[in-house]
């Protein structure tokens, strides 16, 4: 396919997404079923179109004066490919698939449009709620960090210390650009896509296939380390999912102890067998959510809860949520989270702690449920750690490079992407009274 073909399918998907207001994986999958002439490269530039104009519909608009399906593929074209509007319009001559264009003065329009004119939330590019929301989250520059989670996202791995080193695995991905990670200590990062190019997809690498590396988001690993799983421990994922940070938990506990990964969804916690077998860790026992866990209550080292959230912090990689998310789905974010708190908290052994993670940066689903599980738990001996003398001592090198609140007496850490360059993710522990 030419250009003109890919934008004017893109535009398409966006019509879709928007009409029917589904998430954006499920459109793109569904063209390319009906659409099989198209292929891989097509429908990874198409995809990249389609995510650039959802990551900044609202600035784009604001830039096009439009913020139409036809207007924001335009607009991210021209922005993703870095093309001037002339460009664009000889590539696309005499392309009979290719859309119409816009009028000569939209394209200058959104070539000259500053956005230090806009309102915050379309700089932000945000609904005017969310913006709200990130406002009194994230304080003075709370713009900017909207913004970086509108970039797109790099490809990051973790190494898997069970299997392989990062030197190996640096090795074996050389050919895709892979570089140590900044932050974590088993990352590596492929950076984010240019242009109309793509992510490798790196599952079908022999490494991959042999356990010795994981794709998960720096920040994520960053969580799982400041958790701090000792070798021995007894420990439980009580949000287990699909085993994200239960692999980076057995790779850290050097498969000695035992990790207890229980989730509430039988299907989200499927995939977790096959991870756990592929990375050789021996020391993880999954859970049905029918298993009667009383036997554990009072006995864990550790209890991580990696909580339902909002995902706001993941909105470079999915960014159609911010647009479909509302605020009756974020109070029934909240009111999972306390309730998977409240369960956590009867796992924790005198003396042991409590570890809680979201990859939001609403206020509301992080600092704000500590608070309130202190006030509903305060007689059980629960208090905050210090999370920022825990950053500060795992990664000396990025003392500070992180948002560090006061809470109760300890701290609790925000990444973001514009400070950590990971996805945004919140980390607070608790330790209980021994
Ligand atoms: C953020 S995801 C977990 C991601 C996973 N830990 C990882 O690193 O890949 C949150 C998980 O919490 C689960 N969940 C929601 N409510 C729950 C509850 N009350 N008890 C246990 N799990 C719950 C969801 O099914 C979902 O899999």
């Amino acid at each position: 396919m030419r250009l003109g073909g890919r934008l004017t399918a893109a535009i398409e998907v966006l019509e879709d997404v928007e009409a029917r207001r589904r998430p954006v994986a499920d459109a793109l999958k569904d063209w390319g079923l009906s659409h099989r002439f198209a292929g891989s490269g097509d429908r990874a530039a198409i995809g990249n179109i389609v995510y650039d104009a959802l990551r900044k519909k609202r600035s784009y608009g604001f830039r096009m004066g439009d913020d139409g399906a036809q207007a924001l593929g335009f607009a991210a074209v021209i922005d993703g490919l870095a093309m001037a509007p002339q460009e664009l319009a000889a590539a696309l001559a005499g392309d009979r698939f290719a859309p119409e264009l816009p009028n000569a003065g939209q394209l200058e329009r959104f070539g000259a449009a500053d956005l230090s004119a806009a309102p915050d939330a379309v700089a932000a590019d945000l609904p005017d709620w969310l913006a709200g929301k990130l406002q009194a989250s994230l304080g003075e520059d709370w713009v900017a960090e909207a913004a970086a989670l509108a970039a797109r996202p790099p490809l990051d791995l973790r190494v898997n210390t069970l299997k392989s080193g990062r030197d190996k695995v640096l090795k074996a991905l050389a050919p895709f650009g892979a570089a140590p990670a900044d932050l974590a200590p088993d990352g590596i990062r492929i950076a984010a896509i240019e242009g109309a190019g793509r992510h490798p997809n790196v599952q079908v690498e022999a490494g991959f296939q042999k356990g010795w590396f994981e794709v998960q988001d720096e920040g994520s690993q960053l969580a799982a380390r400041l958790a701090a799983p000792m070798p021995g421990e007894q420990v439980l994922d009580l949000c287990a999912g699909a085993g994200g940070k239960a692999l980076a938990l057995s790779a850290a506990m050097e498969n000695t102890g035992q990790i207890h990964a229980a989730d509430a969804d039988r299907q989200r916690l499927a995939p977790i067998h096959d991870r756990l077998k592929r990375a050789g860790c021996r020391n993880v026992q999954v859970r049905d959510p029918r298993d009667d866990m009383a036997g554990l209550f009072g006995a864990m080292d550790l209890v991580l809860v990696d909580a339902p959230c909002t995902g706001s912090g993941t909105w470079r990689r999915r960014p159609d949520a911010k647009w479909r998310l509302s605020e009756a789905a974020l109070q029934k974010r909240m009111e999972e989270q306390d309730d998977v708190l409240d369960r956590a908290a009867r796992f924790v052994r005198p003396g042991g702690r409590l570890a809680y993670v979201t990859c939001s940066l609403v206020a509301e689903e992080n600092a704000d449920r500590i608070a309130a599980f202190l006030a509903r738990h305060g007689d059980k001996g629960f208090a905050v750690a210090d999370a920022g003398a825990r950053w500060n001592a795992l990664l000396p090198q990025a003392e500070g490079r992180c948002r560090i609140g006061a809470l109760a007496g300890g701290s609790v850490i925000t990444m973001t992407p514009k400070l950590t360059g990971t996805d945004g993710f919140f980390f607070a522990a608790l330790e209980r009274a021994g």
